[in-house]
């Protein structure tokens, strides 16, 4: 783990709110989301369990990003159920981080801060975690400049930073590094490695094999709407049992 990368290390940083009751683990009861009468994601089943790493994959289109979205809560199931543990995802207990990060048109230190203050944490508690966040991602630099003038890498490390700085349990990834270059790549892996390592759940979409080999425990492999495969990411990438994770993966070594 690249530590001089990521400056100071979590310890001393202090939960800006008290140890909640965990929302996981997440259960997927017959999952699935219909538009205009039309499924693009049928009969989800599964188990997102406390601490997780799990990475959501399949090819374009196959409904990877509505399933993180119905997960996250930002839409609703047609049919079937999504149960957290504690009854209700509560949304301070979640984040999630697109492919392109939405930022505001303000400093990186102001971004880090505004997630805290619609927390409503008092201004004393806001700087620290500002001050501490910025220093653990090596953003101390940059803490006064437009989030939106930053490069693609810097960008995206700030909107995991944000997150991070909300001490959510789950963490919902969207294709996090796609647009970007390898090295920013290995320092976005490097973060969700470190975020995994402190306990948070990731769930993340990549169309990257070789990110899912580094940073994935279990695999869910989506195929036009439907969950085909879900198993230990070991075993997914030893033998894939379907036909059509056996294509997807046979076509990332052509490529
Ligand atoms: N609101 C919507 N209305 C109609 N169709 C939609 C809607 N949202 C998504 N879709 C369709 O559902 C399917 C799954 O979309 P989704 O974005 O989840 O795919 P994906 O696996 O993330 O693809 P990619 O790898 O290209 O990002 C696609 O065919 C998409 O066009």
């Amino acid at each position: 783990m690249g530590r001089g990368t990521m400056g100071a290390g979590a310890a001393g940083m202090k939960p800006v709110r008290d140890s909640p009751a965990s929302i996981l683990p997440l259960a997927l009861d017959g999952m699935g989301y219909a538009v205009a009468g039309k499924p693009l994601l049928s009969d989800i089943t599964l188990r997102i369990e406390t601490g997780r790493r799990l990475i959501v994959m399949g090819a374009n289109g196959a409904g990877k990003s509505l399933f993180l979205r119905l997960c996250h809560g930002l839409i609703d199931p047609t049919t079937g159920r999504r149960l957290w543990a504690s009854g209700e995802g509560r949304a301070e207990a979640q984040a999630m981080v697109f492919q392109r990060p939405v930022l505001l048109r303000r400093s990186v230190a102001a971004n880090l801060d505004y997630p805290l203050a619609l927390e409503g944490l008092p201004r004393a508690v806001r700087r620290e975690t500002v001050a501490r966040t910025l220093d653990r991602f090596g953003l101390n630099a940059l803490a006064e400049r437009p989030a939106r003038l930053l490069s693609g890498g810097e960008q995206q490390r700030l909107a995991l930073a944000r997150a991070w700085a909300m001490r959510p349990q789950v963490l919902f990834l969207d294709e996090p590094s796609s647009a970007l270059d390898p090295s920013a790549t290995k320092i976005i892996e490097e973060m969700v490695a470190q975020f995994s390592s402190e306990g948070i759940t990731i769930v993340m979409t990549t169309h990257n094999l070789g990110q899912a080999r580094r940073l994935g425990e279990q695999v869910a492999f989506l195929h036009r709407g439907r969950l085909i495969e879900h198993r230990p990411a070991a075993e997914f990438f030893a033998g894939p049992q379907t036909p059509e994770a056996r294509a997807f993966l046979a076509g990332d070594l052509i490529w």
